[in-house]
């Protein structure tokens, strides 16, 4: 049976998180890095999730791998996709948010999407089109200082509106709160009126139900993991799968490999700079550094530490003033070499901090696809990756997600 929901994730932690939703919602979920090829054999499933890694490279880059993830799903018989953005719409004015809806909808047929983000669980709501980060406006949270996509506006009718040349329009709370049948009202109206994509508020997870239910006939929907985890409900329900109980897929979801276990820190967000601070005191930590012999400092400390030690982290991750400006890319390479040789050294479990970081980590270990496992925090699964001869768990944190002890937790015996 052809799975009935594709989902386009534009970032390795994004798709992990969205994963770990379907699951929730009852739905054999397939999660693949990278996008798949005419030959990419897919299990039997439910839901398929294609991590790319599209949010800050060129529009123009993003909009064809998107697309191509999207024939190839179509192929494969999918008839709805889901696009999942980051829960704080991490983009610039050239996208990639946008253009990538923009070409996903074109595919689809040119109708109207619906575009929201919220994921309350994760403290992200949208009122009045406004996006909230905790009770903070996005554009004063934290996100304001992101070192690749810093979000100094929180109206996402403006941000979007910046992306798009198509017009941008909003169903507010108090429409959603009147049920799915005036959502989809509202949303036949907006699409009269020429609106292509349909910013709806929501606070809570009822409300995502409601756009979920309202938006059930729509090819596209775009949003992050709070209303696929409403989709996957839904889809769940109508395939008889759904039992909410949190365990469906875990048959044959193996227990974690033994060996040691890196901590990788690449993400500068607030969430991980804690857990960080506090994996130092635990564990051995070495800071790899922007400069040449950066990357030789951290492997020399690596292969050191792992012949005395069962767990060890290497970060670049620094709050907004001691930086290195323009040295992203780089310290993403370095990371993504740091966990090529660890893998090398016999770790069996590898924790990521970063949704850039983790693509960088995860295309260097050569790694195309994974079962989805237990969460060690909402929204952040164990991936278990087998390789001929081997076994490896990997940990894909989002900057923002995880308790304080994520961290320190990810790396204790199981
Ligand atoms: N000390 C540093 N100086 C400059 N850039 C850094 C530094 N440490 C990390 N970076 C870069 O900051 C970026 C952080 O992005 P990444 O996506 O990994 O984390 P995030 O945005 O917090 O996570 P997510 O995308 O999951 O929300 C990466 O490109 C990383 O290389
Ligand atoms: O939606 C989120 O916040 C995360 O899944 C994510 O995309 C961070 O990279």
């Amino acid at each position: 049976m052809s799975p009935s929901l594709g989902c386009v994730a534009d970032d390795y932690t994004g798709a992990t998180d969205v994963a770990a939703a379907f699951r929730r919602s009852g739905l054999r979920t397939v999660l693949l890095f990278g996008e798949p090829g005419p030959r990419t054999v897919v299990p039997e499933c439910d839901a398929v999730v294609v991590a790319l890694k599209t949010r800050s490279v060129p529009a123009v880059e993003a909009v064809a791998a998107s697309r191509a993830v999207r024939d190839w799903m179509a192929g494969r018989g999918v008839r709805r996709v889901y696009f999942k953005c980051c829960s704080t719409f991490d983009s610039t004015d050239a996208g990639n948010i946008g253009p990538v809806a923009d070409a996903l909808a074109e595919a689809g047929g040119g109708r109207l999407t619906v575009v929201c983000p919220a994921s309350p669980e994760h403290g992200r709501t949208v009122y009045q089109g406004h996006l909230f980060v905790g009770d903070r406006p996005l554009s004063e949270s934290p996100m304001r200082h992101h070192p690749l996509t810093p979000m100094t506006d929180a109206d996402l009718v403006r941000v979007l509106g910046r992306q798009t040349p198509h017009r941008v329009g909003l169903v507010p709370l108090r429409t959603v709160e009147r049920g799915a049948a005036a959502v989809r009202e509202a949303l036949e109206e907006l699409a009269a009126r020429g609106v292509r994509h349909a910013v709806t508020d929501a606070v809570g997870d009822g409300h995502l139900d409601t756009v979920a239910r309202a938006a059930a006939h729509l090819p596209l929907i775009t949003g992050a993991a709070g209303l696929a985890r409403a989709i996957g409900t839904l889809t769940g329900t109508a395939l008889g799968t759904a039992d909410g109980d949190g365990l469906a897929g875990a048959d044959g979801v193996p227990g974690l490999p033994p060996g040691p276990v890196v901590v990788l820190a690449g993400s500068c967000s607030a969430a991980t700079l804690e857990q960080v601070a506090l994996a130092r005191e635990r564990m051995p930590a070495h800071r790899l550094r922007a400069h040449d012999r950066g990357l030789a400092e951290a492997l020399g400390w690596l292969e050191d530490s792992l012949a005395g030690e069962d767990r060890v982290m290497i970060y670049t991750s620094a709050p907004p003033g001691r930086r290195a400006p323009g040295a992203a890319a780089f310290l993403e390479g370095a990371l993504a070499a740091v966990a090529a040789r660890a893998a090398e050294l016999g770790a069996g479990r590898i924790v990521v901090a970063g949704g850039e970081t983790s693509g960088a980590v995860v295309n260097a270990l050569g790694v195309s696809g994974a079962l989805v496992g237990a969460e060690a925090d909402r929204g952040v699964p164990w991936l278990h990756v087998t390789r001929p001869g081997t076994r490896l768990a990997l940990l894909l944190k989002s900057g923002n997600f995880g308790r304080p002890d994520l961290l320190v937790r990810a790396t204790e015996a199981p």
